[in-house]
């Protein structure tokens, strides 16, 4: 281990700010190649993405505050029948706590919570989160169009795949630690849904461990890129291939809470492993596979069990 070996692994970044990254040019087959390669060893890139204009980024930050700033009791309210869409916080997740707009991309799902949150109305808050929202949702299509095209899976398998995906967004906020309180924010994880879309619009802290090393690589906070990192659901996805990324969170730094914002990604539909990552050097190994059945499946005793083992246990052939 060492800063040494941590210095020299960079993760792959991606400039999705360029105008010429249009499906099939030069720059777009390129790019593809950079995605599955980081997607496979590390499970995570960098996405330089403009859309989100400073004023933007500064009105959804005011949104996070306003959100952490109604009462522990409100926030609690938000719960769903969907598995883990639901208040996080509390407990063995002592400075971490996350609030989440469940089905966000639907018409009325930033209504939907801001009408829980604050029944008199919050007209400028569902502006901001709804333009915000449509910008980091098509930054996801994005990216999954690039691992479809990488692992030479068509544009119109892509887009029925992604008709039936759902996105839940989630507000995080970790408190400063006390004095002689462990620093860790959040435990070294990987998450359960195809992709995570993460912005840290303040403070850095986020960290992530390539595949098979032993050294974690910190990510930098900036408001015009987003860590795009696969979860088990792709890894099921794609046979195996795709890493699903091994992530944590150390507070060592902050002075002040950290503020986060998710963007989730699960499949309403059952999915199966398509036939283009099969061959003879890459047998099938996933049965098909329910997104909800595997979040319901979730809990904090096989929190520690890296993803090979919670999908072998799941879905395994
Ligand atoms: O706060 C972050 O940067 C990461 C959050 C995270 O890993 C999660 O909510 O699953
Ligand atoms: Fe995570």
């Amino acid at each position: 281990m060492g800063s040494d070996q941590t210095q020299r692994h960079q993760l792959a970044v991606v400039d999705l700010t360029d105008e010429s990254m249009k499906p099939g040019s030069e720059a777009w087959v390129s790019a593809c190649g950079v995605v599955r390669r980081a997607l496979e060893e590390d499970g995570c890139f960098i996405a330089l993405y403009d859309k989100v204009s400073p004023v933007l980024c500064d009105s959804v930050r005011s949104a996070l505050g306003e959100v952490f700033d109604l009462p522990l009791e409100t926030r609690k309210q938000l719960t769903s029948n969907k598995p883990l869409h639901y208040y996080l916080g509390g407990s063995w997740l002592s400075l971490y706590e996350s609030v989440p707009i469940c089905n966000v991309l639907s018409d009325n799902g930033c209504q939907k919570f801001a009408h829980i949150m604050w029944p008199q109305g919050n007209d400028r808050f569902c502006e901001v989160m709804k333009e915000y929202v449509k910008l980091m949702g098509g930054l996801d299509r994005v990216a999954k169009r690039m691992v479809f095209d990488s692992y030479g899976v068509d544009k119109d398998r892509c887009d029925s795949f992604l008709e039936s995906n759902d996105y839940m967004l989630r507000f995080i906020k970790y408190r400063k630690p006390e004095k002689d309180e462990s620093e860790l924010g959040l435990h070294a994880h990987s998450d359960l849904t195809l992709l995570s879309l993460l912005h840290q619009l303040d403070l850095g802290g986020l960290e992530v461990k390539p595949k098979g090393k032993d050294y974690w690589i910190e990510v930098d906070a900036s408001p015009s890129s987003f860590v795009i990192m696969a979860g088990d659901s792709l890894k099921m996805w794609s046979n195996g291939r795709v890493h699903s990324c091994e992530h944590r969170v150390v507070m060592n730094k902050a002075e002040r809470p950290r503020y986060c914002m998710g963007l989730f990604s699960f499949n309403g539909k059952t999915m199966e492993v398509p036939e283009e990552l099969v061959d003879d050097h890459n047998p099938l190994r996933y049965k098909p596979f329910d997104n909800y059945e595997y979040l319901r499946l979730w809990n904090i005793s096989n929190v520690n069990d890296p993803a090979e083992v919670r999908l072998a246990n799941y879905c395994g052939v």
